[in-house]
């Protein structure tokens, strides 16, 4: 049997021949429950067809939302990635300055110091001692006042880099003063010592800087070693008082210290 339409049904209802049926009015209340039944159907059908595109309306916003905050937070990442690593470059460029003489870059008497320290629990533990050796740019005042104190400066930088030219790798050289260098020569006695600050004074004899060939260099050098149990000012003091000795004996040559 064929499916009825609304048609079918309109016709059958209309019919004059079925006015009599006591069925109609039956099949007239279903035809209409039918009909409303069918809008209330279209209806919710709308509303949810409408509820899905504001759904998925919704989702796209919220992934736009939430691709922006990634964004946002990639980019407040890499900035705290930069501002850590100014961080710390800051805080090593810090850490030289605190121990590093701003002219010449050699250690600065407070990294010395350390040194120093560390030195000394070493040879307490029973490693073989240390020397240290003070030394001194011979009549430097006369650099000065013959080339200027630029020149001085230069000639001062020349020097720092001649003296830890001649060095070992573990030995250490700082700027002590204005002209003076203070060298720590570990595991090292006076007899090696003398064979290093011998080849150091050569090596500044030999300095030469460009344009300046008047200039000469020398420096003179007191030696001290450490004494088991002696306080470590006491054996710098002792490499001062050689180091004078070595300027009244003429200069431009080394002095060991009495003990
Ligand atoms: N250009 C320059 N000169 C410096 C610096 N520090 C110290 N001096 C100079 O070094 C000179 C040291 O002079 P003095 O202590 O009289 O000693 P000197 O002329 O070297 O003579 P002796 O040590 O006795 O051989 C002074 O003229 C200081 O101004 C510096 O950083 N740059």
């Amino acid at each position: 049997m064929k499916p009825w339409t609304d048609a079918d049904l309109e016709r059958l209802l209309t019919n004059p021949e079925h006015q009599d049926n006591p069925l109609l009015p039956a099949l007239e209340w279903l035809q209409q429950r039918e009909q409303a039944q069918r809008k209330q159907l279209e209806k919710l059908l709308r509303i949810a067809d409408c509820s899905d595109g504001i759904a998925r309306s919704q989702t796209h916003e919220l992934l736009e939302q939430y691709d922006k905050q990634l964004r946002r937070l990639e980019k407040i990442t890499r900035i705290s990635d930069r501002y850590q690593h100014s961080l710390m470059e800051l805080n090593e460029q810090l850490k030289q300055a605190a121990q590093q003489d701003p002219l010449t870059k050699l250690a600065n008497r407070r990294l010395l110091m350390a040194r120093l320290g560390e030195e000394v629990e070493r040879c307490r533990r029973g490693a073989s001692p240390f020397t240290l050796v003070m030394l001194d740019a011979d009549h430097f005042k006369r650099i000065n006042d013959d080339f200027g104190h630029e020149m001085g400066d230069r000639a001062l930088c020349m020097m720092a880099e001649t003296i830890v030219q001649q060095l070992r790798g573990y030995d250490l050289c700082a700027r002590w003063g204005g002209e003076e260098f203070l060298l720590l020569l570990p595991q090292t006695e006076l007899e090696q010592a003398c064979h290093i600050v011998e080849r150091v004074m050569a090596a500044v004899r030999g300095v030469r800087l460009e344009k300046e060939e008047q200039l000469r260099l020398s420096i003179s050098a007191g030696l001290a070693m450490y004494q088991p149990d002696e306080n470590v000012d006491l054996t710098i003091n002792r490499a001062d008082a050689a180091l004078i000795q070595a300027k009244k004996n003429g200069r431009d040559q080394l002095q060991i210290a009495r003990t």
